[in-house]
């Protein structure tokens, strides 16, 4: 069962049937139609009782009395109109139908009142079928009774009025339903109970049974037509006087009926006399109406105490609801239809620092918002208004301190039946961290945007390749500059792999990615050397790093490429290597001869000496210088000076090993290393060049020249200097006894002299 509240009514006793139960309501029009429907079909059966004679139509039974054709006619006639009498039928052809059938049911029972109150016949009555037999039980044969008459004036107008929107039209019809049935009921019991009561008026005289049955069935149509309205109401109604009324009203309008037919038949068949009848009945009422009492009182006890179980519920609810509302996480709080508070629960007045009593009944929401969020409010509050609802706008609240509160608001507004604006309810979140989350998260994304811009910047524009690259060697992204090494567009890369567009390189390179792969961990600064598709001659020089692409949970994606092209500063590095040699070489050799200068020299025997002074070994040096070479220069230049100079280093670059180093000492002075050589082997050397020196003629001298040589051998202990300045006073020994010699150094000694003519 649903209840359906109706507009509230201004008086207490209006409000009964506020609630009306629907299921009810719905019952009741489904039964106006029903009785509609069977009164159209007793008016056509009867007709068709007429029409071949049937007995059982016309009148049920023959003590009962036949119904009038007339009546049978006015019955078709109200039950098909009330049976259109529906609003969707309103302005269609059935509708008017439905207009027009009241007004034929009253002209037949105008017709008939004026027969019988002028006494005329107006040739109605046996207008569609004789009556020869007088089955129709009136004055006049075939004539309709006068209650049926006055019936069919009653509800035909009822017919008519309901059918006017006003609720004077509706009362009338009410009151002329509710009137028929009335006289009816009263000729139903005079039917009943026998013939000599009401019956026995003439008023009653001459109704069929049926036809009293049938027009209580229009009467009730009629009534239960508009449930909602007038008395029936409390029929209708949710409450407990409408189920009392349900349950009772039958009992009520049933019993007495029953129980007087009942008493009637005992009397009628001497059961007992009228006083005992009497008793009975009144005992028998008494019982049944206690009984019905009795149950209908505890039915409503029981009914009642549920109502109280409810009620505390209720209250236990409202009280949780109180709770909650007044300790939300959230500010609620309700305003009147001027903006002023009418309530607000203590967690929103705990975030303004304000009391209850300073706020409800006397500021409005726009006392506690900022200078800058006035105007908004009152705009937004116009458009809210309008469309009943607002969600999470932010707002500034001023607290009573006069610090600012942050707030997201959402509203309902809540309206009068009438679709007025009465007041309104919202709901207030404090925003003061969401709104610091979201200034962070700004900065943050700001932060981001920024470097993603420089990584997208430095990725574009670096002068270095990068690439990604996903677990299938796959290019992921690759930039302008790699994608250039590759010799294909940056596009071209893209979902391919380092077989498809590195073909010459990409073996070494699995090799090479594969602790980036395998185990995750970075491979730095690796030379690579190959050739590309882009330049397929040259050789190429890259120095690479690869670094891993992990997932949240640390496994390898794929790999970040960082590649810088060094063929170039390979090539420079080596050219300069080389060219560093050659300045090194020259740094150390006489332009000459090509033999090593003085500082080679000084180098050589620094190390030599270190090493025997560290390994142990041998070390001898020879001093050599061209006898009287002033005089050659002197009689022949110093360009066959020069050339004799060259002529002398290369003999005695010839008379010396490999290992030992010829160095020019300066002017026509020459000076011999000879490491792992003893001073004997020494004078013997040096014997050999000054002997091949002294056989042979340079041209274009024409004579030979000759060298002295002076030799000395490394004594433990000794510096460079000294193993030099022994064999140079060695060799100027040798120039002192007559040139052309070689002279021993410790002993100073002339060993092996010679004399060619000196
Ligand atoms: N052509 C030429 N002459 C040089 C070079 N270096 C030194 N001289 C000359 O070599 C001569 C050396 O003369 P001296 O030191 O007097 O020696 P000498 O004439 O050889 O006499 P003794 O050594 O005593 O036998 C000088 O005249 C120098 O000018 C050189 O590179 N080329």
């Amino acid at each position: 069962m649903s209840a359906a509240p109706h507009a509230p009514h201004s008086s207490s006793i209006a409000s009964i049937g506020e609630f009306v139960d629907d299921g009810v309501v719905r019952r009741l029009l489904h039964a106006s139609q029903l009785c509609a429907l069977v009164v159209a079909t007793v008016g056509a059966l009867v007709l068709i009782g007429w029409q071949a004679d049937i007995e059982l139509f016309k009148s049920i039974h023959s003590e009962l009395g036949a119904m009038a054709p007339a009546s049978a006619v006015a019955f078709v006639f109200a039950g098909v109109s009330l049976l259109l009498l529906r609003p969707d039928y309103d302005g269609t052809r059935l509708g008017s139908v439905a207009r027009v059938l009241p007004w034929v049911v009253l002209a037949i029972s105008g017709m008939t009142l004026a027969e019988y109150l002028l006494h005329i016949n107006l040739g109605i009555d046996e207008l569609l079928f004789r009556d020869p037999a007088h089955e129709v039980q009136a004055a006049y044969p075939g004539r309709m009774s006068i209650i049926g008459a006055l019936g069919f004036g009653l509800l035909g107008t009822a017919l008519l009025l309901i059918r006017h929107d006003s609720r004077t039209a509706h009362r009338l019809a009410r009151l002329m339903a509710l009137t028929t049935s009335v006289l009816l009921l009263m000729g139903l019991l005079s039917l009943l109970y026998g013939r000599q009561s009401l019956y026995a008026r003439p008023i009653f005289h001459g109704v069929a049974l049926h036809t009293i049955v049938a027009l209580l069935l229009l009467a009730f149509g009629i009534l239960a037509l508009q449930p909602a309205r007038g008395f029936k109401t409390l029929l209708a109604s949710a409450g407990a006087g409408g189920k009392l009324s349900r349950r009772l009203l039958p009992f009520a309008f049933l019993t007495p009926l029953a129980l007087g037919w009942l008493r009637l038949q005992g009397e009628q068949a001497d059961l007992y006399q009228t006083g005992v009848g009497v008793d009975l009945m009144v005992v028998a009422m008494v019982l049944l109406f206690v009984s019905v009492i009795w149950w209908n009182a505890l039915l409503l006890d029981v009914a009642d105490t549920k109502a109280r179980r409810a009620k505390a519920a209720l209250r236990e609810a409202a009280d949780e609801m109180v709770d909650l509302y007044e300790h939300a996480p959230c500010g609620y709080h309700s305003l009147d239809a001027d903006g002023v508070f009418v309530r607000i629960n203590d967690t929103e007045l705990s975030w303004l620092g304000y009391a209850r009593d300073e706020v409800v009944g006397k500021l409005t929401f726009l006392d506690l918002l900022t200078p800058g969020n006035t105007n908004f409010f009152e705009e937004s509050f116009q458009t809210f208004k309008f469309q009943g609802e607002v969600k999470d706008v932010e707002f500034e609240m001023r607290r009573k301190d006069g610090s600012l509160l942050p707030v997201s608001l959402s509203a309902t507004a809540v309206r009068d039946a009438a679709g007025r604006f009465v007041m309104s309810r919202y709901t207030v979140f404090d925003i003061t961290e969401r709104r610091l989350a979201r200034q962070a998260l700004a900065r943050t994304n700001e932060l981001v945007r920024l470097r993603l811009t420089e990584i997208e910047q430095i990725y574009r524009y670096a002068p270095v390749g990068l690439c990604n690259f996903d677990r299938e060697y796959r290019y992921v992204r690759i930039n302008d500059r790699l994608a250039q090494i590759n010799g294909f567009s940056p596009e071209a890369h893209i979902g391919k792999t380092i077989w498809d567009m590195v073909p010459e390189l990409a073996d070494h390179l699995r090799e090479i990615y594969r602790p980036v792969y395998e185990r995750g961990e970075p491979v730095l600064d690796v030379e690579v050397h190959g050739r590309t598709h882009q330049d397929p001659e040259t050789d190429h020089d890259w120095l690479a790093s690869y670094l891993p692409l992990k997932s949240d949970n640390g496994e390898v994606i794929g790999m970040t490429a960082v590649v810088l092209d060094i063929t170039e500063r390979k090539r420079t590095e080596q050219a300069l290597r080389e060219s560093e040699a050659a300045v090194r070489a020259l740094s150390m050799t006489d332009p000459l001869t090509g033999l090593a200068n003085r500082r080679r020299l000084d180098e050589a025997l620094r190390s030599e000496i270190h090493r025997v002074q560290r390994y142990g070994g041998r070390l001898s040096a020879v001093i050599t210088d061209l006898d009287h070479f002033k005089r050659v220069n002197d009689e022949h230049g110093h360009q066959v000076g020069d050339s004799l100079l060259n002529e002398f280093a290369h003999l005695i670059r010839a008379h010396c090993r490999e290992t030992d180093l010829v160095a020019r000492f300066g002017g026509e002075e020459f000076v011999i290393l000879m490491p792992e050589v003893g001073v004997a082997e020494a004078l013997a050397c040096a014997e050999r060049m000054r002997s091949a020196l002294a056989q042979q003629i340079i041209p274009p001298l024409t004579q030979p020249v000759t060298a002295s040589f002076g030799a000395a051998e490394l004594v433990p202990g000794e510096s460079e200097g000294s193993l030099l300045r022994r064999a140079d006073k060695a060799l100027y020994r040798g120039k002192a006894a007559g040139r052309n010699c070689v002279v021993l150094a410790e002993a100073e000694t002339l060993v092996g002299m010679e004399r060619r003519g000196a």
